[in-house]
């Protein structure tokens, strides 16, 4: 056996790189010693200064995420490869809560993973430098590119459903990502659903398959479910190594290079012995024997999908076993990249024992794509939605629209298209693109806003256009980021993640923009520019906040946006009535964590309340219109303005008016408020872009005009006038007459927002009066996973014991997520042909016959799935229920689905209850 011992050498990994790739060409790399957390920021400096940053290839960087079901090891398996990049001088520990990325005090505390963290680390170790990988060596072989230090910028996701929109927004800004499974559990419920998002995107991907050292650890069991549960083909190119086939669980068997990998208990991985196929078959026979079927059940699969390795497989004389390692690596990638194949390639280890992480991160670079290998970024741009290559291509066409006279915003618009680009063509004045993936208040260097930079160059200083927040900033700092170390640049390319520092706005998921001239805002149709937008799904829990004392109620609200600034899917209203401030969110985990870091990290003085769930209430009719008229001193000034409110249920099939008079038509929190304006008499600029009226009070645009009336209606629907609860499914229309409602200087936008406020609370309680409101509550979408013997007890607990609704048993329905492009993506997932399970390789697992080519039956690859439609109170503390009824096997994930109102008498139930308290 050849021993590459790391420890003692300080180039181990490349000996060991060496050995694996037998490449003879890589003798110039120099690879870093492991280096110590502290001291590493000087190393890194030496290699990440803007200049080497602006050089380093593209086709050499990786942005890559790890996504999986909670505890599978995402955690575990990044501090690994933190490790053996050198970064890190001591391997942390998920369970001592001293890992690199779960640095919040709230994550080590309870070992899991909240806020996705971007780290940069290069693998294989050494310096990334300008030029593009060679791709063959001396002799004309293929290089691996694993052979060439690339930068590995990291995103470790969360794995709780309670944080799937943090692993929404992370899935976006991914050229590749890093499936891991657990070996054990195999697909879980959040794995199939993560997964079906990142499918959303179109994300290649790889799998691990985790924690093989377990008992009941099950390999070929989560290979036939990857390609039954997750709808694709796993390409294994790895099998696990049980010592004598039945024993301990020592490395693995690599079906691409045709060796075996082992690590020695109790090490930290870095001495890994190698022994090759012959040495394989004196001493590990039964594994010899699988291993050169994983190697034909490989070749065989690529070559239904890739025409390039058939020739290879030819050229070798239709020999398995001939066809060369970096064939076989060339073509899983194009496979992985073409993702019509549907082509997965699975690796197998136990990062916790410290095995299998190298060959993993060697096939990341091997296999994933460079960003501009990654499918095009999708974004909306003027009402066209498309690829941004293909935008500033000019294949993209976009709708320019002028917009029609007294036209509601964004509706009833002229359409001229414009081929783009062309020299006036204002697309052609984008100078950088990005996203804004996450906003984290860091304690020594303050808010910190990561971007991934599209297209273009991100520079300092230059001025950034929100396209959602519509406001410009400038960019004063750049840093790259080392999990919580940093270091300054001068700009960040496209393809690159890094951090702004010094916006005073942005939020995570905001698109920033930077454009040519020196306008304050840049030629429309830039400033609707957006990357892959997506929606915030509406809260379900809530909480109030209470400051300690009328001192702290300042520093709490400034928190409180800093924290909506980290995570859009928090919300925060002021129960006018009340004065009290509510903070709701996606789940109980998710407003416990804001808890959290409002409190603990953010040092805010204040108390939470119980946290409850987000009940609605909604109108049954329709008011008569009722008008008022708001005449008091606001702030020592008087303001007198009128208003006239009509309000009602919200019939989706209504159509909402579109005509001159009505300023807006917009949906906001599940409720419509529309706006009009008879005879306001709205005039245009020659450009016809500003619009004026002068019947507006003075000093007033029609753009202020319309948000505080907006603001008032928004406000007075947070709270219903029965039960309290926000509204839902409701229709505010207010009517403003110029000639009795506005009253010169008087009329304030405060004045317009109470006037609009007051109407729209009197319309409200006129509907309560007459047609009357009910109570609606959160139903979710729910899918279990269950084995056979539980199925029946879950179903009925679900159907008798929790009013659910049982949609359907063992179908593939992909939860809606939360990104409204997930449904067509569902349809279009749909078409494809199912796979055929009983032609997947998966080698048998100790104590098993083999498998190759035997017919497995349903029952056996597939648990049961049954997907439910239930009511959000019955799904409170369902995971230890169900895992009562399903021995602990059970897994469920949930989102939701409506608002539906409820029936009397559970609105009673409800309501003794919130008044009892739970
Ligand atoms: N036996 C064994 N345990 C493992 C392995 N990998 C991870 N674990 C353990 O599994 C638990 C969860 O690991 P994490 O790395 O926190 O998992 P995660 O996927 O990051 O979890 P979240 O961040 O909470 O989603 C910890 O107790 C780990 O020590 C492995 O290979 N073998």
């Amino acid at each position: 056996m050849v021993v590459a011992s790391l420890s003692r050498l300080p180039s181990g990994i490349c000996r060991m790189r060496s050995t694996l790739y037998k490449t003879s060409n890589i003798a110039n790399i120099t690879c870093s010693s492991a280096r110590g957390s502290q001291s590493n920021l000087k190393h890194l400096q030496r290699f990440s200064t803007s200049t080497t940053w602006q050089t380093e290839a593209l086709d050499r960087t990786r942005n890559i995420g790890i996504i999986a079901h909670i505890d599978a090891g995402k955690t575990t398996t990044t501090e690994r490869m933190l490790f053996y990049s050198g970064f890190t001088r001591r391997i942390g520990d998920v369970d001592e809560g001293s890992t690199v990325t779960d640095f919040l005090p709230a994550e080590r505390a309870r070992g899991i993973t909240i806020q996705s963290a971007a780290i940069t680390f290069h693998w294989p170790p050494g310096e990334v430098d300008g030029s593009t990988s060679p791709q063959a060596g001396a002799q004309g072989e293929p290089v691996p590119r694993s052979a060439y230090p690339h930068t590995i910028n990291l995103i470790d996701t969360p794995g709780h459903a309670d944080f799937t929109f943090e692993v929404m927004r992370s899935l976006r800004i991914l050229d590749g990502a890093v499936c891991i499974l657990d070996g054990v559990a195999g697909v879980e419920a959040q794995t199939e659903k993560v997964w079906n998002q990142a499918s959303t995107y179109k994300i290649p991907r790889i799998i691990f398959v985790n924690k093989l050292d377990r008992d009941g650890a099950a390999f070929g069991r989560t290979v036939r479910e990857v390609s039954s549960r997750l709808g694709v083909y796993p390409a294994v190119c790895q099998i696990p190594w049980f010592l004598g086939g039945n024993g301990a669980f020592v490395g693995v068997a690599d079906a691409i290079h045709l060796q075996g990998l082992r690590w020695k208990e109790g090490e930290d991985g870095r001495a890994v012995k190698m022994a090759g196929l012959q040495q394989l078959e004196t001493e590990e026979p039964a594994l010899a024997q699988e291993l050169r079927r994983a190697r034909i059940a490989l070749v065989e699969l690529l070559s239904e999908h890739d025409e390039e390795i058939v020739e290879k497989f030819f050229e070798c004389e239709e020999d398995h076993l001939a066809v060369s390692p970096a064939d076989i690596i060339q073509s899983l990638r194009r496979c992985v990249l073409d993702q019509s194949s549907r082509i997965i390639p699975l690796f197998a280890g136990a990062s916790f024992r410290n095995m299998g992480v190298q060959p993993l991160l060697d096939s990341i670079v091997n296999l994933l794509p460079s960003p501009p290998e990654a499918p095009d970024p999708e974004v909306s741009i003027g009402g066209v939605k498309g690829g941004l290559r293909n935008l500033l291509s000019g294949d993209l066409i976009v709708q320019q629209s002028e917009k029609v006279s007294g036209s509601p915003k964004g509706k009833q618009q002229k359409k001229k298209s414009t081929s783009v680009p062309n020299s006036n063509d204002p697309i052609s004045k984008l100078q950088s693109c990005a996203l804004a993936f996450k906003v984290v208040n860091d304690a020594k260097r303050g808010v910190l806003v990561y971007v991934r930079v599209y297209s273009g160059s991100l520079d300092r200083n230059s001025l950034l256009f929100n396209t959602n927040l519509h406001l410009s900033e400038r960019a004063p700092r750049l840093l790259k980021m080392y999990a919580n170390d940093a270091v300054e640049v001068d700009s960040i390319p496209a393809g690159h993640i890094g951090v702004v520092v010094g916006l005073k706005q942005t939020r995570t998921g905001d698109t920033l923009v930077s454009y040519a001239g020196n306008k304050a805002t840049p030629p429309e149709p830039l400033t609707s520019l957006q990357l892959r937008p997506i929606a915030v799904p509406p809260p379900v829990f809530f909480t109030s906040v209470e400051p300690h004392s009328l001192s702290e109620e300042k520093r709490m609200q400034e928190s409180l946006a800093l924290l909506l600034r980290e995570d859009p899917s928090l919300h925060v209203n002021v129960d006018e009535e009340s004065g009290q401030t509510l903070l709701s969110g996606m789940g109980e985990l998710h407003l416990e964590i804001a808890r959290d870091r409002l409190i603990n990290d953010l040092k805010a003085k204040a108390t939470m309340g119980r946290i409850e769930i987000g009940y609605r209430e909604t109108a049954l009719g329709a008011s008569s219109p009722i008008t008022t008229v708001f005449d008091r001193e606001i702030a020592g000034r008087k303001g007198k303005a009128g208003c006239t409110a009509v309000a009602e249920q919200l019939d989706e099939n209504d159509e909402a008016p579109h005509d001159q008079d009505t300023l807006l038509v917009e949906t906001y929190d599940g409720n419509q408020i529309i706006i009009r304006a008879p005879g306001l008499q709205i005039e245009h600029s020659s450009r016809g872009e500003e619009e004026s009226s002068p019947l507006l009070p003075p000093g007033m645009d029609l753009v202020q005009f319309r948000t505080a009336l907006q603001n008032g209606a928004v406000a007075a629907l947070a709270r219903g006038p029965q039960f309290t609860f926000p509204m839902h499914n409701t229709r505010v229309t207010l009517t403003i007459d110029p000639a009795t409602d506005l009253f010169g200087n008087e009329t304030s936008t405060s004045a317009l927002t109470s006037a609009a406020r007051q109407a729209t609370v009197a319309a409200l309680r006129d509907v309560q009066a007459g047609a009357g409101t009910t109570m609606m509550e959160p139903v979710m979408n729910v899918i279990i996973s269950v084995d056979e013997a539980s199925l029946g007890s879950v179903v009925h607990d679900i159907s008798s014991s929790r009013g659910g609704h049982i949609i359907s048993l063992d179908e593939e329905v992909p939860l809606p997520g939360t990104d409204a492009s997930s449904a067509s993506q569902a349809l279009e997932e749909e078409a494809l042909p199912p796979i055929d399970t009983t032609r997947v390789y998966a080698p048998p697992d100790p104590f098993e016959t083999p498998s190759i080519g035997v017919e497995i039956p349903a029952s056996v690859t597939r648990p049961r799935t049954i997907t439910a439609k239930v009511p959000l109170k019955e799904m409170v503390g369902y995971l230890k229920h169900l895992r009562s009824l399903t021995a602990g096997r059970g897994t469920f994930v949930m989102s939701v689905d409506r608002f539906e109102n409820m029936s009397g008498q559970r609105q009673k139930a409800v309501i003794a209850e919130l008044r009892g308290g739970f």
